[in-house]
């Protein structure tokens, strides 16, 4: 459904000393209709940038992404309109996705009427609403009020009906629940897989919790300063984790705090641990034990049992 090939992603930052920082180092991944990859990270890791590249919202530096079988990489605006309406975004704001001077109605029915598939106003746009809410759970009540005038789970259904009128074959989305309540957060996530089941999606699932990507996800991809180091199903990646940032990860999933000293401590290592050399990715993976330098060819994505991927030089 969704294929992206060796994705590098840099920017140039700076005014006057110019200088290109690379975010993604070549990214690969592929996801099935009805299947969910969660992609887990630390903050700046390249998360979200990964995300808008695969929409086509940011372009890429170099690689190659396949959608539906045909490669999109490089479709000028008017070819990627048709294919838009299928890859959709879901963000941790709903009111970002929401006109606050529209009703929610209008909110919900806006794409169908730029696309040009319902008459403004008729029976059968009422009908289409009607439908549509009745699937993400709103009240017909909600349908007059404007977004601020409801909470924030009602306004992430409501985000999604809006979706869900252009019936996408990909949803990505990135961190939808964060900043919901505990409660209305398991809400959204198991109406997220209702929908996924019913309209056999595929999803990019973005988020900081593991145990929330471990809930939503068929596979999880962890992100490494922009490679991808470890993927596989949850139960492997969270309960065998072969890479240190992965075990790191697991490790602190309840201790935020010792997460933190720990990152400090593994970005100042990689000089002093290679006596003054560059390290280039982690330290090193638990298949292959070694210092890598600066030098070193970048790691790959191995398997080493079946589904089950870690970043490393050799095995
Ligand atoms: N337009 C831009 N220009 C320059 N640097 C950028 C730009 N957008 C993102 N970056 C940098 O790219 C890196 C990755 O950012 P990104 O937002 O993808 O991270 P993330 O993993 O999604 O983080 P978070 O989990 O905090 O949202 C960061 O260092 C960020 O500062």
């Amino acid at each position: 459904m969704i294929k992206v090939e060796n994705l590098k992603k840099s920017f140039t930052t700076g005014t006057f000393r110019k200088k290109q920082v690379e975010v993604l180092k070549g990214v690969s991944f592929e996801i099935e209709a009805g299947e969910t990859l969660g992609l887990v990270g630390e903050s700046g890791c390249g998360k979200s940038t990964l995300a808008k590249i695969i929409l086509r919202l940011l372009p890429l530096s170099s690689g190659k992404i396949f959608f539906e079988g045909k490669e999109i990489t490089s479709l000028k605006t008017n070819e990627m309109q048709k294919i838009r309406s299928k890859m959709q975004l879901i963000l941790q704001h709903p009111e970002a996705a929401l006109n606050p001077r529209m009703k929610i109605y209008d909110c919900i029915v806006e794409p169908l009427r730029i696309h040009g598939l319902v008459k403004k106003n008729s029976k059968e746009e009422r009908a289409v609403v009607e439908e549509l809410i009745e699937v993400v759970g709103l009240q017909p009540e909600h349908l007059t009020r404007y977004p601020s005038e409801i909470s924030g789970g009602q306004a992430q259904r409501a985000v999604l009906a809006r979706i869900l009128s252009l019936e996408p074959r990909l949803i990505v989305a990135d961190e939808p629940t964060s900043m919901l309540d505990v409660s209305v957060q398991a809400q959204i996530l198991n109406l997220l897989k209702d929908v996924q089941k019913k309209f056999n999606m595929a999803y990019l699932f973005v988020s900081h919790d593991l145990e929330v990507v471990r809930w939503m996800s068929d596979r999880i991809a962890v992100m490494y300063r922009g490679d991808i180091v470890e993927m596989g199903r949850p139960e492997k990646v969270l309960e065998n984790p072969l890479h240190p940032y992965t075990k790191s990860l697991v490790e602190n999933i309840d201790n935020p705090l010792k997460q933190m000293k720990k990152r400090a401590r593994r970005e100042k290592a990689p000089t002093s641990a290679l006596g003054g050399k560059e390290a280039v990715h982690c330290n090193y993976c638990t298949c292959c034990p070694n210092l890598h330098h600066g030098s070193a060819s970048k790691p790959q994505l191995q398997e080493v049992e079946t589904g089950h991927y870690v970043a490393c030089w050799s095995i």
